[in-house]
């Protein structure tokens, strides 16, 4: 399967990955480009998590090379990753429960960029409104979706040039859900690319401008958002059904 578009930021090139001895994914090609955001889709276990974790040096890459922002970053280490400006919002909204909203903003700023703390700060509290007013609270007082916006804030503090985030919807309710999107949204239309695993497909795909579909391991299917919407065997790729892998060109 080859893309059409130019000047990816992220670029991944037949890569296989896994944990430890396990190998999870196959032949992975895939690119993001700058301010754009692409959903990965899939049913439980078609391996979404372990590519995000692949490419932020978490699983270990097997075959394949991955390239960020012009420089090779398989096989690096996370701490080198997230320099490079590559964040990851990993599922399950990793925060410091015990902290403050503040003190987890301040535990994710590690300088990366030109700008400065407060600055980021703001821009987080500009985007989370409900964070800035719970600002002393431990994360643990905050509601489910309250504490995604703060992992999404942290993510922010990193000044990320690209953010993956893993599955940012789930457990949230409708409202929250579309807030989150929204926010998305707000963060690709200021130039921060997004590298989205989701399990809601349709909000996804409505939010999304290029889609890849993985199944056991590999890419079943990837194309522009709506045309991967309006594929009428979304559902039997999804579910893994055919071996064809097609590919949709805008
Ligand atoms: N940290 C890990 N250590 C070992 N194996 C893992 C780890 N994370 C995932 N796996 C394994 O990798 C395989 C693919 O799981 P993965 O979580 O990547 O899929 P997924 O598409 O994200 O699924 P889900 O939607 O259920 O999160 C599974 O067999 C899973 O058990």
């Amino acid at each position: 399967m080859t893309s059409t578009r130019s000047g990816p930021l992220l670029k991944i090139d037949g890569v296989s990955a896994g944990w430890g001895r396990t190998s999870v994914l196959s032949d992975i090609t895939l690119e993001v480009a700058p301010g754009e955001i692409v959903v990965v889709l899939g049913p439980n276990g078609a391996g979404k998590t372990t590519l995000l974790n692949a490419i932020s040096g978490v699983a270990r890459v097997t075959a394949g090379r991955i390239q960020f922002d012009g420089a090779e970053i398989t096989g690096q280490r996370p701490e080198a990753v997230i320099r490079r400006g590559l964040a990851h919002c990993p599922e399950g909204r990793h925060i410091f429960q015990r902290l403050s909203v503040e003190e987890n903003l301040v535990a994710a700023h590690i300088g990366r960029g030109s700008r400065g703390f407060e600055a980021l700060r703001e821009e987080v509290y500009t985007l989370f409104p409900v964070l800035k007013e719970r600002r002393n609270l431990p994360a643990s007082r905050m509601s489910g979706g309250q504490q995604q916006m703060l992992a999404i804030g942290r993510a922010i503090m990193a000044e990320p040039k690209l953010l993956m985030l893993d599955e940012p919807s789930l457990g949230l309710a409708p409202k929250i859900i579309h807030q989150i999107f929204r926010i998305v949204l707000d963060l690709s239309r200021a130039g921060i690319a997004i590298l989205l695993v989701e399990q809601n497909v349709q909000l996804a795909l409505e939010c999304g401008d290029y889609a890849y579909l993985l199944n056991a391991g590999r890419l079943r299917l990837e194309g522009p958002a709506r045309g991967v919407a309006a594929q009428p065997d979304l559902g039997e790729l999804y579910l893994g059904q055919p071996s064809a892998a097609p590919a949709l060109h805008a």
